[in-house]
């Protein structure tokens, strides 16, 4: 391909079908990527933080297009950029397309720039000082959207807010059945909003194109906080966890983490921006980022209420490619690092055996996959999965339980862990899964919403 330049066109919202177009061109390809926003939601684009908000959505979704040729020189079609907002939008494209560049072997380290227009930066909006207050924000008063994925980590924050306020609303971007199974459960309100990628992209994919893993938490958040001002929401709630912090890899001393737009670095970047982008004061945070994959599946296991419908896996989750016919799939990274911190969560192995319908650490093809989990490898899995100490200090767990001693992964990796670390290193990380990290975002009303 000899593409030159990716153009963010413009954006184009229509107020009958309450769907927001997206347009870009890289050279003669043109992409429409749609949001179709609940029927619920009254949009007012006639407010300049809704417009600003669309601005934002436009640019980070526009990296499911220009991975296609990352070398692109980066134009718009109808915007100027200051400094601070290129910045952002370089910073995000780089590492949340750090995975992308490492698997396809590409150096972008002098891509991704974003033009800006130093001339324009006294238009830029600024600092907090002057914001508009969108939303009334006693500590009394707050509203919340809370982001759902179908997984056990939106449903630990759901029933930790369900338990604190009535004035919650869950927020499902293109929800899968398990989405829409647990939203049904817990009984709240939702706000769901359907996204169809140009169908240009696939058959670009299906010839050959570039193609990899995209900053998807980004895109999501974009979409909920638009849902956010229109629904008058005081916060945007995300469920991720300490551990979406840790590097998948480090590559010449660059960490490479899959889970980027899930860290706390993102989380922070993202809050300030679009604050200060649209002159609102809509928190956005993970309630969950002090925890451990380990504390959130003890904190799940309290309740069974969605035992029968949650999924974690990924392959549930796709938009092009087939749906997997199972919740759990059970031979991906992602679920055998779920059932694994389910088995040392205290649950009855009846329990895990009724969730799961199978025990992936009885299967010794398996070996290769918990050997990633567990860092004996070069990389850990490109999933969603917790910390590489996280997982061996789990399997030396199962291996102190006469019920599950004897699994053949349990035996088979016990030897090479403790090649790897001391006893008193898997005691002393075993024990501290338990302990609050320090560093998040969790505003002072939702602090201690899971003292018990
Ligand atoms: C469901 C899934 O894991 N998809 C990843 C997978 O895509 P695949 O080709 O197997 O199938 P589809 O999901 O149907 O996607 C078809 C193609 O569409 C393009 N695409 C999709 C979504 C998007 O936002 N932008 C896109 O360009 C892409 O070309 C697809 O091939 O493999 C892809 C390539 O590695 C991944 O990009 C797909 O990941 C999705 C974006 C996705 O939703 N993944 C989440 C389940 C996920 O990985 N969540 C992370 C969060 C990390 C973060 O930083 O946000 C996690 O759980 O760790
Ligand atoms: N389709 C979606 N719509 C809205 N929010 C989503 C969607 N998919 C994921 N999220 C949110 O993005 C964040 C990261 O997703 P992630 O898949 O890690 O979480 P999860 O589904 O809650 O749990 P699990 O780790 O068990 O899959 C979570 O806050 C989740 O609620």
């Amino acid at each position: 391909m000899t593409a030159r330049a990716f153009v963010f066109k413009d954006f184009k919202f229509d107020p009958v079908s309450n769907s927001l177009k997206l347009n870009y061109a890289l050279d003669d390809y043109e992409f429409t990527e749609t949001f179709i926003f609940d029927a619920k939601l009254n949009i007012d684009t006639s407010s300049q933080s809704i417009i600003s908000a669309f601005k934002v959505l436009h640019l980070i979704a526009g990296v499911s297009y220009l991975k296609i040729y990352p070398f692109a020189k980066i134009q718009y079609s109808d915007y100027e950029l200051t400094n601070t907002q290129a910045d952002f939008y370089h910073k995000l494209y780089q590492n949340g397309l750090a995975e992308f560049a490492y698997r396809n072997n590409l150096d972008l380290t002098e891509s991704l720039v974003f033009p800006s227009c130093s001339a324009n930066q006294h238009s830029e909006p600024d600092s907090g000082a002057t914001r508009i207050k969108a939303i009334n924000k006693e500590a009394t008063s707050i509203k919340p959207l809370v982001l759902i994925g179908g997984g056990k980590d939106s449903l630990v924050s759901v029933e930790a807010i369900k338990a604190n306020t009535d004035k919650a609303c869950l927020f499902a971007l293109n929800p899968a059945k398990p989405i829409l199974d647990c939203i049904e459960k817990s009984s709240l309100s939702s706000l769901i909003v359907k996204r169809q990628l140009d169908p240009l992209l696939f058959e670009l994919n299906e010839k050959g194109a570039l193609n990899g893993h995209v900053p998807i938490t980004a895109i999501v958040s974009s979409v909920a906080y638009i849902c956010a001002i229109s629904g008058g929401f005081t916060d945007v709630i995300t469920s991720n966890e300490s551990s979406a912090n840790e590097a998948t890899v480090v590559n010449n001393g660059q960490e490479i983490n899959h889970q980027y737009s899930k860290s706390l670095e993102f989380e922070s970047d993202f809050s300030n921006f679009i604050q200060q982008q649209t002159q609102t004061q809509i928190n956005y945070f993970s309630l969950l980022r002090q925890f451990t994959e380990m504390q959130i599946v003890r904190e799940f296991v309290k309740t069974d209420e969605y035992d029968s419908v949650f999924t974690s896996c990924n392959r549930a989750f796709r938009i092009f490619r087939e749906k997997s016919k199972q919740r759990w799939c059970l031979e991906c990274p992602k679920c055998h690092f779920v059932h694994l911190m389910f088995a040392v969560s205290g649950a009855r192995f009846e329990r895990l055996e009724a969730i799961f319908s199978g025990n992936p650490l009885t299967q010794e093809d398996n070996l290769e996959s918990y050997r990633q989990l567990v860092g004996l490898t070069e990389t850990k899995p490109w999933e969603c999965v917790g910390e590489v100490l996280e997982s061996a200090t789990a399997i030396y767990a199962l291996s102190l339980k006469p019920e599950s001693a004897n699994f053949i992964l349990v035996v088979k990796l016990m030897p090479e862990i403790l090649k790897r670390f001391s006893i008193s290193e898997l005691e002393s990380a075993y024990n501290q899964m338990s302990d609050l990290r320090s560093q998040h975002n969790i505003p002072q009303q939702y602090l201690g919403y899971f003292n018990d």
